[in-house]
């Protein structure tokens, strides 16, 4: 294997140090209809002929996209800050609304493809939003790159549906390599759904 199809097809990496991706409006346009095919493909309750007739075009659509997989922080995918999620199918579409060393803002809607039971969101989706949170604050108050070693978060209520959200994390306290990250969700206005603290350490010289 020569090292430009080891590039094609190593999806690995050290942990990337961030650089912002500019991508086409195409691009946003192609994840938003992904996420409203996520959507669609938790909730369908369709004829067999409908099943067969997606299943043909999806796999159309992977023979288009499969030539150009790339390694991590090649794509845009996860690095495209103007679109929601930046990006990024796994995050949740939301938008980063403040972004300084005193705390990270993001505001969004969790959808239909989030939901845990009963209509409301899966408990699973909040560490994921508090985890991405607690990077970006790291982030943008300038800590060192850093992984997490804990995240507790508190479920205080159900967190619904289509309903605008938002979560709002700064850094606690800082000791030696560890920085502690408080962030709450709450809605628009201001009820809290859930709390979240969480140790992010700064990674050693060959930490992967
Ligand atoms: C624009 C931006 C976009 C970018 C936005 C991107 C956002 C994405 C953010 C995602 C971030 C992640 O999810 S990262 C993925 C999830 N996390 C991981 O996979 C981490 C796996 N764990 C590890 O790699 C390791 O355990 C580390 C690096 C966390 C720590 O290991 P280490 O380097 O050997 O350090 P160690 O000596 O054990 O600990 C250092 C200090 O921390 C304390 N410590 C360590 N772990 C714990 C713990 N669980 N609970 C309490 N304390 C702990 C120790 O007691 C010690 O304190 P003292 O004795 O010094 O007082």
């Amino acid at each position: 294997m020569t090292e430009a199809d080891s590039e094609k097809v190593d999806l690995r990496s050290e942990i990337p140090r961030f650089k912002p991706a500019t991508p086409p409006a195409a691009f946003g346009e192609f994840v938003e209809n992904m996420r409203r095919l996520q959507d669609l493909a938790v909730s369908i309750d369709a004829p067999d002929e409908v099943y067969a007739a997606a299943q043909e075009k999806t796999a159309e659509l992977i023979e288009l996209l499969a030539p150009f997989e790339a390694r991590e922080g090649k794509g845009p995918a996860n690095r495209s800050m103007q679109l929601p999620g930046r990006g990024s199918l796994l995050m949740p579409p939301w938008k980063v609304e403040k972004f300084d060393e005193e705390s990270v803002v993001a505001t969004g809607v969790l959808r239909r493809y989030h939901l845990g039971g009963g209509g409301v969101a899966h408990g699973g989706v909040l560490p994921l939003i508090f985890d991405d949170n607690f990077g970006m604050v790291v982030y943008a108050a300038k800590r060192p790159i850093s992984r997490t070693a804990y995240l507790h978060v508190n479920y205080r209520k159900v967190t619904p549906l289509n309903v605008p959200l938002a979560i709002e994390g700064k850094v606690d306290r800082v000791d030696g390599r560890k920085t502690f990250i408080t962030a709450r969700l709450t809605e628009e206005d201001g009820t809290l759904l859930a709390d979240g603290e969480g140790l992010m350490v700064q990674l050693l010289p060959g930490q992967p």
